[in-house]
């Protein structure tokens, strides 16, 4: 039965897209939590080397991209074989990519918490957990595997579990990235002391990407925030464009996974990112 289908016969199945990968991610974690017990994440966490700052990173001058590991995902299905993420990793990293983004949702984006922490061992610039994050047992996941920065999606949160997820990433050394896609969303990420916030140009229900969505909501944010344009990013042009609307940082992943050099795509931006004609983000 399709999404459709479910929400027609009223079975409270998943309603779209989103909900269907937090159905899954919630089994997902469940099953990790019964072969490893929170106890055991925590101690990993509490051992492992201090989180790198990525809030310094990403506020230095010019736009920062932060160049994604992304296998295959719900919109486009297969995307590009990564055999050696922390190859690729290092590619961006040679390239100037400002943090490198990991996802590591295993059903729909191919990824693993496998793959963060050999990113992790290869690089020395901030590392994201890009995944959908509900408990605080992924939080202490994330940082026994070596990310700086944690990702929350305020469409996957209801606002209390938001704040207490927030809280628990700094608390831990890292920085959360909070993804909005709308001004409601925009409100709550602020309301929840947000210091980094994305703008998905992707709706993660319908899966339409639409760039404006950006342009229309960064200029609401205070300056001290760090301000993240994510997806839809294909080329400097997009970059540039949203820049112009106040970005600090572009956040890629098919634009670079679908390079013949990875490296050589993220210099391109980054290059882009760094010139006088660019505009900078007011701070
Ligand atoms: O990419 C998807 O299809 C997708 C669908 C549902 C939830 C999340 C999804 N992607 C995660 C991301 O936000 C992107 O990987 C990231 O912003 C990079 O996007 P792009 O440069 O367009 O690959």
């Amino acid at each position: 039965m399709t999404s459709d289908q479910q929400a027609e016969a009223g079975t409270g199945g998943p309603q779209n897209v989103l909900e269907e990968i937090l159905a899954g991610v919630r089994e997902d974690v469940a099953a990790r939590q019964e072969k490893v017990p929170l106890e055991q994440v925590r101690e990993l966490a509490a051992a492992a080397p201090p989180a790198i700052d990525a809030y310094a990173a990403l506020r230095k001058p010019g736009v920062a991209v932060i160049a994604e590991v992304k296998r295959s995902s719900p919109s486009k299905g297969a995307i590009a074989d990564i055999p050696d993420p922390a190859e690729l990793a290092g590619e961006y990293a040679a390239g100037g990519a400002r943090c490198i983004s990991v996802l590591t949702e295993g059903r729909w984006f191919g990824g693993s918490l496998a793959d963060l922490a050999a990113v992790r061992q290869s690089v020395g610039i901030p590392v994201l957990r890009k995944d959908f994050v509900i408990s605080s047992y992924q939080v202490h996941e994330a940082r026994a595997h070596g990310a700086d920065l944690v990702l929350l999606i305020v469409a996957a949160l209801e606002q209390n579990v938001l704040v207490g997820l927030l809280e628990r990433i700094e608390s831990l050394g890292m920085t959360a990235l909070v993804e909005v896609h709308n001004e409601e969303e925009a409100d709550r990420a602020l309301e929840a002391n947000a210091k980094v916030i994305g703008v998905n140009a992707r709706d993660l229900r319908t899966l339409e990407v639409d760039r404006s969505v950006f342009e229309r909501i960064a200029p609401g944010l205070p300056n001290n925030v760090v301000k993240i344009a994510e997806s839809g990013v294909r080329g400097p042009h997009d970059l540039i464009r949203y820049a112009s609307a106040g970005a600090d940082a572009v956040l890629v992943g098919e634009g670079l996974v679908t390079q013949k050099s990875p490296r050589d795509a993220v210099a391109e931006l980054v290059n882009a990112g760094n010139h006088p004609a660019t505009p900078r983000p007011v701070r």
